[in-house]
């Protein structure tokens, strides 16, 4: 099943739009769990307790490969895909580079991880994505307007009468999307450049960080971003969710907070 078929059926399965993201901190580990294989049992533990109230998970590769634990990253998307087959998982890599480079990235993400999607970097243009966007089943979800204070620094400059972010909006959904396996990464700091976005791709699905320790405002995010059947977004927290807890109930404090979080998003759903 492609990733938006897969992320489709989880938002009305379980009714949420939230995604989880998995960005493990060594210094914010529980007691008892340190290095590949603490990194693994949290996020694992952190997974098994929210995989029922979520419509993806997004793991963060440099959280992973900056404690050499790729190889923990490996087993959780091997143990998502066994344990909760219906939740599609988004490798959080933003790569981007020339296409006999992006080749080899395409296959780190779908042949090495098995990721049903990945963010990428869209600066380097199509030919940079082709890789990707051969792969009609996985996701392929391209930087946009991002959540940082920075990320007015490029997206914002002036191109034609309209802001780049818009640009890159326009293109990917016109010229990009053949497949219909586009997203775009539009940050939950910026909702009203989201609800621009949202104005020109029409329903193509929005990953939206930016809830949770960045302070973005999840009624601003539904009113701008949500489409006319009450879903179309990936709403994403990491750290707020993690860290609910530093003690040993942190699974349990994680499954509250993306309870809380879903039935928050969901009191502003028009339809879903
Ligand atoms: O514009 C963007 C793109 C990606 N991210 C990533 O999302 C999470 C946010 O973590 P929080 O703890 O919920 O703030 C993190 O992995 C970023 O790399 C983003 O924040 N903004």
């Amino acid at each position: 099943m492609s990733f938006i078929h897969t992320l489709s059926k989880a938002w009305h399965r379980n009714q949420s739009l939230v995604c989880v993201g998995l960005d493990p901190e060594p210094g914010r580990l529980p007691a008892g769990l340190s290095g590949e294989e603490g990194i693994f049992t949290f996020c694992r533990d952190i997974v098994d307790a929210t995989a029922g109230l979520v419509c993806a998970f997004k793991p963060q590769i440099a959280h992973f490969a900056a404690q050499r634990a790729e190889g923990a990253l490996e087993r959780l998307i091997r143990h998502i895909h066994d344990r909760h087959p219906g939740i599609p998982v988004i490798l959080d890599a933003k790569r981007g580079d020339i296409g006999s480079t992006a080749k080899h990235y395409s296959v780190e993400a779908f042949g090495r991880y098995d990721a049903d999607a990945v963010t990428l970097n869209p600066y380097l243009g199509k030919d940079s994505i082709d890789p990707f966007l051969a792969h009609a089943d996985k996701g392929v979800i391209l930087l946009c307007r991002t959540s940082n204070p920075g990320g007015a620094d490029f997206q914002a400059l002036d191109c034609g009468g309209e802001p780049l972010y818009i640009r890159v909006a326009q293109t990917i959904a016109r010229d990009w999307n053949g497949h219909g396996n586009c997203a775009l990464v539009t940050g939950a700091t910026w909702p009203e450049e989201l609800g621009r976005v949202r104005a020109v791709v029409g329903n193509m699905p929005l990953l939206v960080p930016g809830i949770g320790a960045q302070g973005g405002d999840v009624a601003a995010v539904m009113k701008h971003g949500q489409t006319p059947g009450g879903t179309g977004l990936m709403i994403s927290s990491s750290r707020a969710i993690l860290y609910a807890s530093s003690g040993p109930d942190f699974a349990d404090a994680a499954h509250r907070t993306a309870d809380e979080m879903r039935k928050l998003i969901n009191s502003f759903q028009t339809v879903l």
